[in-house]
């Protein structure tokens, strides 16, 4: 899964590494080309150092470096005797002007596979501060140290606002009510499908409402998923009111015990603000305990773009992204709880009912950086 960025983070540690490695060539006695004088310590020549397995001293390049090089051993600067001791114990540091390059190529590939421009720039600043930063004292080899930080930096992204779903269905009073915004085709419906299964999975019962009264076809396409799962659906004719439908599966939940109702609901009407003004009124009828905004991980910054406005319009608790089977480029996923302060809930790995997982940040970014 999101195999172009797993390539992408991998070539960022490559990158940082050859830096890493221009660090330690003077070993062999050369000028170094940014003129550092202390670069060219015959201590240099320790062949741990001339290893690629180096270990790294992080420290914070001097602002105006090139100004003033590091010759006056300012104490929070990386003093010369740091630079010496660090070449003598066979280390390199790395130096804002290291990462310069791979930082650019990072942003590249970033926005490549579809990040959004500012959580991008988020993943920067925390790489750049994780690898420059005073706090860091450990001593790792550079690709720890670059493994390190792209782990913090994409979990910081990734995981906001996560919380565990099941924990929320199993405290919330009965029927929990969700329902499911955003546009047509997206697999918003098949979605409801899965969910009523992996509830089913887990000991709860649930409802199929179809607020798309919008769409002809819809109630058909969903009563296809209830017969198969053998679930109760509730609708209403074409062009009846959304929100009494869900309404109506809320009541009917309540006087059949039924743990949960999933109410679908349009993803496209005359014009959007007509969407947006349904997505509203179903909010205030229904007061759903959640609010689920389902796109494709495929979509990458459409969906983003989405999920932000469809957020705006009726605050959403949490997304689906579907399709994370299809070769999806990894953006949507890494962009879309950052931007909306919202988490992805689940993903939708297949056409199967049993197609949905849970999203797990942890597991994500360990994919995501798995040398395999
Ligand atoms: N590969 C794959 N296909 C999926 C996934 N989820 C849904 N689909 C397929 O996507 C297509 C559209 O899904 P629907 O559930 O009809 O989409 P929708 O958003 O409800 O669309 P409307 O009913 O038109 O609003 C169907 O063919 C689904 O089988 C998934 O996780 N992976």
């Amino acid at each position: 899964m999101f195999d172009g960025l797993k390539d992408k983070l991998s070539g960022f540690r490559e990158d940082v590494e050859e830096s890493a490695d221009v660090e330690e060539e003077p070993a062999e006695g050369d000028e170094p080309a940014n003129g550092d004088p202390t670069s060219g310590d015959p201590a240099a020549g320790d062949d741990a150092a001339a290893s690629g397995d180096a270990e790294v001293v992080a420290a914070e390049a001097p602002a105006d470096a090139e100004a003033e090089p590091a010759s006056d051993a300012a104490d929070d600067e990386p003093s010369a005797f740091q630079r010496a001791k660090a070449f003598a114990t066979g280390r390199i540091i790395i130096e804002e002007e290291d990462l310069e390059e791979p930082l650019w190529n990072l942003e590249m590939a970033l926005l490549e596979s579809d990040v959004e421009m500012s959580v991008a720039e988020q993943i920067l600043d925390t790489v750049r501060e994780k690898m420059l930063g005073e706090s860091r004292k450990q001593v790792e080899t550079t690709g720890e140290l670059v493994e390190s930080a792209l782990h913090d930096a994409l979990l910081d992204v990734i995981a906001v606002g996560q919380f565990d779903f099941e924990e929320r269905i199993a405290e919330a009073d009965k029927p929990v009510t969700i329902v499911f915004t955003g546009v047509n085709g997206v697999g918003k419906t098949t979605s409801i499908a899965k969910l009523s299964e992996w509830l089913a999975d887990r000991g709860y019962s649930s409802v199929l409402a179809n607020g798309d009264t919008y769409r002809a076809g819809a109630n058909e396409q969903i009563a296809e998923h209830a017969d198969r799962l053998d679930r109760e659906l509730i609708s209403h004719d074409q062009g009846g009111d959304p929100a009494a439908v869900i309404y109506d599966g809320v009541e009917y939940a309540a006087a059949n015990d039924v743990d949960v109702v999933l109410g679908d609901t349009a993803g496209r009407l005359h014009t959007s603000d007509d969407l947006m003004a349904q997505l509203e009124k179903i909010d205030r009828v229904v007061d759903p305990d959640m609010t689920l905004f389902v796109d494709e991980a495929v979509a990458g910054q459409d969906a983003v773009n989405r999920a932000k406005e469809f957020n705006d319009a009726a605050e959403i608790d949490g997304a689906v992204l579907t399709k994370a089977d299809a070769d999806s480029s990894g953006g949507a996923a890494i962009s879309v709880a950052y931007v909306t302060g919202k988490p992805i809930l689940f993903l939708g790995t297949g056409q199967g009912y049993d197609d949905l997982t849970l999203f797990e940040p942890e597991a994500l970014v360990e994919s995501l950086l798995d040398e395999e």
